[in-house]
């Protein structure tokens, strides 16, 4: 995966998108393999030396729905901040321009219990921005969002990849959007997997071997799957 590249890990239900996320972030046990960042074993990076590198929007829920927006966006500074958590004025700036990215200026002051769904996905993401890493994971950063918040996001992710250079990972079940919108994918199948950009997938039919054919088919033309009735 490359610098500024918006990668979307896709596949069908228990393909191991989940798994594979997680352990490229150090989230939970490797199953098997290795995992290298810049050359080095991710085995090998404390908590505080991956966090300043990679940063992870997970699904499982915040540890307080109390804090207010703004709050929630400053624990992204946490790997720099000294013990006591002081926030410096390049902390403060990272912040403030983590919540205009994610256009969340009138809800910063809002707690986040307060927020819908698609809010609280929009200031998590604001969070791992604020902590400024090379590498930004996200698992299933659309769901339980309706079809606009879900491409909003998305489109979200594509313009940080672009406009910060940073490389953003994402997991879903939207492989339609994800072919419109990723500059590369992964696709977890259960006989082979594939990798490349979203053109170089559908000539290699690649998403036809997804499904089984008589329930739902891949349109190569339209870059979508149609129901067989
Ligand atoms: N490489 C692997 N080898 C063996 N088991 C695996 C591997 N990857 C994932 N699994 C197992 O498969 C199961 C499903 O994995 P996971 O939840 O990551 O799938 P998923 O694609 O995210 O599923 P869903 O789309 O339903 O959320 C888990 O029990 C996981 O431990």
């Amino acid at each position: 995966m490359g610098q500024g590249e918006l990668m979307g890990i896709v596949g069908i239900n228990g393909a191991g998108k989940s798994t594979l996320l997680r352990t490229l972030g150090k989230v939970q046990p490797k199953l098997s393999g290795e995992v290298f960042l810049n050359g080095k074993n991710i085995e090998n990076y404390n908590a505080m030396a991956l966090a300043a590198e990679i940063s992870l929007v997970l699904t499982e829920p915040i540890a307080s729905k109390n804090m207010t927006v703004e709050e929630l966006v400053a624990l992204g500074r946490q790997p720099y901040t000294n013990w006591i958590g002081t926030l410096t004025e390049d902390d403060k700036s990272k912040i403030k321009t983590a919540i205009w990215m994610l256009e969340l200026e009138t809800l910063q002051h809002k707690k986040c219990y307060e927020l819908s769904d698609g809010q609280l996905q929009r200031a998590m993401i604001a969070r791992a921005l604020a902590q400024d890493t090379d590498i930004i994971l996200l698992d299933e950063p659309t769901t339980h969002l309706d079809l606009y918040h879900k491409v909003k996001i998305l489109k979200v992710l594509k313009s940080i990849a672009f406009e910060t250079k940073k490389t953003v990972v994402f997991t879903s079940h939207e492989i339609e959007m994800a072919i419109q919108l990723c500059d590369t994918m992964l696709l977890l199948d259960t006989t082979a997997h594939a990798f490349g950009q979203p053109c170089e997938l559908i000539e290699q039919q690649a998403f036809e071997r997804l499904f089984p054919a008589d329930t739902v088919s891949f349109d190569a033309k339209t870059g979508s799957f149609r129901i067989e009735k």
